[in-house]
């Protein structure tokens, strides 16, 4: 049978036939109403260390690409912020749109962004991230919008390595990319408990997103649509608007780091 997806047929309005745990009490993304969000003063400063060299490569998953990095040691944590311990990241990836008026999966107070960065932690009291990803506290995601501007020198490094991923099931080894490049200069955050935005929609994301955005052209923008949905020899399907629409917040608190 045809696996979850993003088309009319197996997009998030029918992920729940399979995952019931997409109408649960703390799904992603949602709409963030920045008036609604309390400041809470006891959160701290996120600190994000990320070592280039644990940069390991970069696979069409086909549902988005995604840059994975070894994470056997603490050489590229995130730690503080609204979280204690210490997480270690596992990838990043984005979600986009077929045009630069949507794409992002979080959305404030309404506007939708062009694109959505996730950079994906999980928390190393838990011995893999597979185990993490089974825990209410296991797993942290920093999400950072993409705002249509200058082009992005830093995000072009990884867009120029697209034609070698074009497709579903292609990956290429991707070294010495530093993540903190991709970060807005202030690191002022909203913060609340959610889940996966995808399948399995594991209900065990501490999310984290950025108030400001990063930069992205429109030609970068039509970059991210060259990728494909479907592997080598299947009929070409753009790899576009792969994202779930905001979730009910069913009474849940959302937190600034910032007044
Ligand atoms: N879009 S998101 O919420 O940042 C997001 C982050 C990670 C995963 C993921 O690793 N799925 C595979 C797993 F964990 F085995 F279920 C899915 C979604
Ligand atoms: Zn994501």
């Amino acid at each position: 049978s045809h696996g979850w997806g993003y088309a009319e047929n197996n997009g998030p309005d029918k992920w729940s036939d399979n995952f019931p745990i997409a109408n649960g009490p703390r799904q992603s993304p949602i709409d963030i109403v920045p008036g609604d969000a309390s400041f809470d003063g006891g959160l701290k400063p996120l600190k994000l260390k990320y070592d280039p060299s644990t940069c390991l490569e970069i696979l069409n998953n086909g549902h988005s690409f995604q840059v994975t990095f070894v994470d056997d040691t603490d050489s590229s944590t995130l730690t503080d912020g609204p979280i204690s311990g210490i997480y270690r990241l596992k990838q990043f990836h984005f979600h986009w749109g077929a045009s630069d008026d949507k794409g992002s999966e979080h959305t404030v107070a309404g506007t939708k962004y062009p694109a959505e960065l996730h950079l994906v932690h999980w928390n190393t009291k838990y011995a893999s991230f597979g185990e993490a990803a089974s825990q209410p506290d296991g797993l942290a995601v920093v999400g950072v919008f993409l705002k249509i501007g200058a082009e992005n020198a830093n995000l072009q490094k990884v867009l120029d390595v697209f034609d070698i991923i074009r497709a579903k099931g292609k990956q290429t080894s991707f070294a010495n990319f530093d993540p903190t490049t991709l970060l807005p200069g202030s690191l002022d955050y909203w913060t609340y408990d959610g889940s996966l935005t995808t399948p399995p929609l594991l209900e065990s994301v501490t999310w984290i997103v950025c108030k400001e955005p990063i930069s992205v052209s429109s030609g970068q923008m039509a970059k991210f649509r060259s990728l494909l949905f479907s592997a080598e020899g299947e009929p070409e399907c753009c790899m576009v608007d792969n994202y779930r629409p905001p979730q009910p917040l069913k009474g849940r608190a959302v937190r600034a780091s910032f007044k």
